[in-house]
């Protein structure tokens, strides 16, 4: 077989000669790299040959290829600078250097290295979780056609972040069907049903489907089922890359080996290409694993299979201990090397070919333009129906926190009857217009205190709402209004619990009209609180969340 494996020498003084690779040599390709870009369309590597479509699933699976990308941040300012419009002194810093790789369809790359180096960062650009001034349009390919926006890769790629951010009130199957009606928003809702049961099937989370999601005060399925579940919200639309944080973060090592198991089963049988990120696997997992992409300060150190890993680290005149794994021990020595020498210079040399000029598929373009996958379009959906879906996901969660509520028109009650009871008979005459004074005082200060115990339920949902937002599945504006709707009826229970007692018992103007007007005036107020509360939840700070 005439190998497509063919190596790639960087022209001096461009970016490339920045990429480096620890363990490997210069100018043999690893059997790693030789399968991957077998297994990959090989037209893509050719420029002299026409564009070939894929004979399996055309349109559905896809090579994700990362030609070097490199993420610099600048540092936030305070907020009085940015409202100054003033420039941030502080540098700039590089995370991700001249970063390449290819992940084909049917196979799990795994990104691993030591912490702070840059793996959620790739991720993060690759899912298209970054500003378009961020995105380098150059860097990112899938099937030779160039991503241009991060929204295509928002499009074609799910995210599943380290964190779970699942509501603990809802179910297992709510909160998949909460997730297909968000994002499978052209099938009916038979087919919605359907798809959420194959898919709790293909998770091993049938037997949980009725089982709370809970979290740490509510105990509800184990950490293991609950990583499935967050794989299964962001893979209820079928996405054809999948793209993982650290899916095995704080598992047992059984449930993390599940967890990877289930991965490849979906890579292979679905053909998936599947990127995710990985602290110290252990054996069993590396054997699921088909490339590794090494890291260290942001560059690539290793890029190929374990095998490849074993042999770049033998021909380096290392022994691998008996007691570790080849990428453990590669672990040890870029700790070691980091610390001996923090820039430590590596090899200069990468296998990868990029040169040619990058094949337009337009059948593909317009796949990835339009975000055309597993067949669903999202965009035809009215907010309407994402309005109606946070309603009755709202009022589940209400009602399922009945007990806040229920303290919430209690409070309202004894609140009403103690104000009314202290200023119980009030006269009518001049003197009494401090006490009436008094009195309001009170009931602001009363009605606007209350409404904070809603905060903590705020800043729960607020990562749910984020993500949920920052993948399309629904707007904050048809957010905001959901929460109104369900809002103003008990806040207007509220506001009538509280004026009837105070209105009556103080002995205000009996006239009907003047009553209608104080109930009135008492629910805009709690309105009021309520969105300030929203907004407080907004705009706090995350670390904020550890006040419940
Ligand atoms: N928005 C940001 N502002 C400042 N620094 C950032 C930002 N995002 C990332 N970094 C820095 O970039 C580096 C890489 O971060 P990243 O989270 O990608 O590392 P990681 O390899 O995923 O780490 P870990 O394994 O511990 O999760 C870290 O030093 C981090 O502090």
């Amino acid at each position: 077989m005439a190998s497509p494996c063919t190596t790639y020498h960087p022209s001096p003084g461009s970016p490339e000669n920045d990429s480096m690779i620890l363990f490997s040599t210069s100018t043999s390709c690893s059997p790693a790299k030789e399968s991957t870009i077998t297994h990959s369309n090989s037209s893509s590597f050719n420029s002299s040959s026409p564009p070939r479509r894929r004979e399996s699933s055309p349109d559905k699976t896809y090579e994700l290829r990362i030609r070097n990308l490199s993420y610099t941040i600048s540092p936030n300012g305070s907020i009085f600078s940015s409202l100054l419009m003033k420039k941030s002194t502080k540098p700039k810093t590089t995370i991700l250097k001249s970063v390449s790789f290819v992940a084909g369809c049917s196979e799990i790359l795994a990104i691993v290295g030591p912490s702070g180096t840059g793996k959620s960062t790739l991720l993060r650009v690759i899912s298209g979780r970054v500003s378009d001034k961020e995105f380098d349009p150059k860097s990112v390919y899938l099937n030779d056609h160039a991503i241009t926006t991060p929204v295509q890769l928002r499009n074609i790629c799910g995210y599943v972040a380290q964190e779970d951010n699942l509501l603990p009130l809802l179910t297992v199957k709510e909160t998949l069907m909460f997730s297909a009606k968000f994002r499978l928003r052209g099938m009916s809702s038979k087919e919605r049903e359907e798809r959420v049961e194959s898919l709790m099937q293909e998770l091993g989370l049938d037997h949980v489907a009725n089982n709370f999601v809970g979290d740490e005060e509510n105990r509800g399925i184990s950490g293991g089922e609950r990583k499935r579940v967050s794989i299964g919200v962001d893979m209820i639309h079928d996405p054809p890359i999948l793209l993982l944080d650290e899916p095995t973060s704080g598992l047992d090592s059984s449930s993390a080996l599940q967890v990877i198991e289930l991965l490849s089963s979906m890579a292979k049988t679905k053909q998936r290409t599947i990127v995710l990120s990985i602290h110290q696997p252990s054996y069993r997992i590396l054997q699921y694993i088909s490339n590794l992409l090494i890291l260290s300060h942001g560059s690539v150190v290793h890029y190929g299979s374990l095998q490849s890993l074993e042999e770049n680290i033998s021909r380096m005149g290392y022994e691998i201990p008996i007691q570790l794994n080849p990428l453990e021990f590669a672990m040890e020595i870029i700790s070691v090397l980091e610390n001996q020498e923090p820039h430590f210079k590596y090899q200069s040399c990468s296998y990868l070919r990029w040169e040619g000029a990058i094949i337009q598929d337009t059948a593909n373009k317009e796949v990835i333009d339009q975000g055309k996958i597993g067949g669903v379009l999202n965009k035809h959906c009215s907010s309407l129906f994402e309005i109606a879906v946070l309603c009755s996901r709202f009022w589940k969660i209400i009602y399922r926190t009945k007990q806040l509520f229920l303290a919430r028109t209690m409070q309202a009650l004894v609140g009403g009857f103690g104000l009314g009871s202290v200023y119980i008979k009030m006269r009518n005459d001049e003197g009494a217009v401090a006490e009436r004074l008094g009195l309001f005082a009170f009931s602001l200060s009363f009605l606007l205190s209350s409404t904070v115990e809603a905060l903590p339920i705020y800043l729960q949902e607020r990562r749910v709402i984020m993500k949920e937002a920052s993948r399309g599945a629904y707007k904050i504006s048809s957010y905001m209004i959901a929460n109104t709707i369900i809002f103003l009826p008990f806040l207007f229970a509220v506001a009538i619990l509280f004026a009837v007692p105070v209105y009556w018992i103080v002995g205000l103007n009996p006239s009907i009209t003047a009553f209608v007007f104080f109930t009135f005036v008492v629910w805009v107020i709690v309105l009021m609180a309520s969105s300030l509360v929203l907004f407080l939840s907004a705009i706090s700070p995350i670390s904020f969340q550890g006040i419940h």
